[in-house]
């Protein structure tokens, strides 16, 4: 299987997350933390820095390795690899840009239902701070239908 390998990165302060509401592309009106694709040479910590810093304005040296997820759907060979980081040690000022519009959400009131489907299967590790590895198999973008999670000592 042909693997691809993403970043995502979630930012934490307090009882808080900040989220982005993707504004064009893959996953164009969801909720979701902050990533994307490896440049060549680009390690994963690398890249889940540069694509913080590009789609929210925050930086961080401290991305904290929280899981990896893999996605698979029906009618596509693409294995998607994305590793999860966190931190709550940033810099900077939160700003828009072109793909990401950020906002501050209370962790009581996470927009699930605007978010990729996946995401309550592996939240709750990444709030307790327990490493995770996931695989969900997608028939459509709404449909899941197969997945596995479990807690993973050492990531
Ligand atoms: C660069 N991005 C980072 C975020 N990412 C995904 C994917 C995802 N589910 C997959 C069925 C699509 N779920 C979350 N929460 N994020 C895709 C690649």
């Amino acid at each position: 299987k042909a693997k691809k390998l993403f970043t995502l990165a979630f930012i934490r302060r307090d009882n808080q997350v900040l989220l982005g509401l993707k504004k064009r592309g893959f996953g164009v009106g969801k909720w979701n933390g902050f990533g994307g694709k490896l440049n060549p040479n680009e390690t994963l910590i690398d890249a889940a820095q540069r694509e913080l810093e590009e789609e929210c304005g925050l930086r961080s040296d401290h991305l904290a390795k929280m899981g990896v997820l893999y996605f698979e759907f029906e009618d596509n060979p693409v294995l998607m690899e994305v590793h999860v980081f966190q931190t709550s040690d940033f810099t900077g000022e939160v700003k828009e840009s072109e793909e990401m519009k950020p906002q501050w959400y209370d962790l009581r009131d996470v927009p699930f239902s605007r978010m990729w489907p996946d995401d309550v299967f592996w939240w709750p590790y990444l709030l307790e701070e327990r490493k995770f590895t996931g695989y969900f198999k997608y028939k459509d973008q709404e449909t899941i239908v197969d997945y596995v999670i479990e807690e993973t000592a050492a990531l």
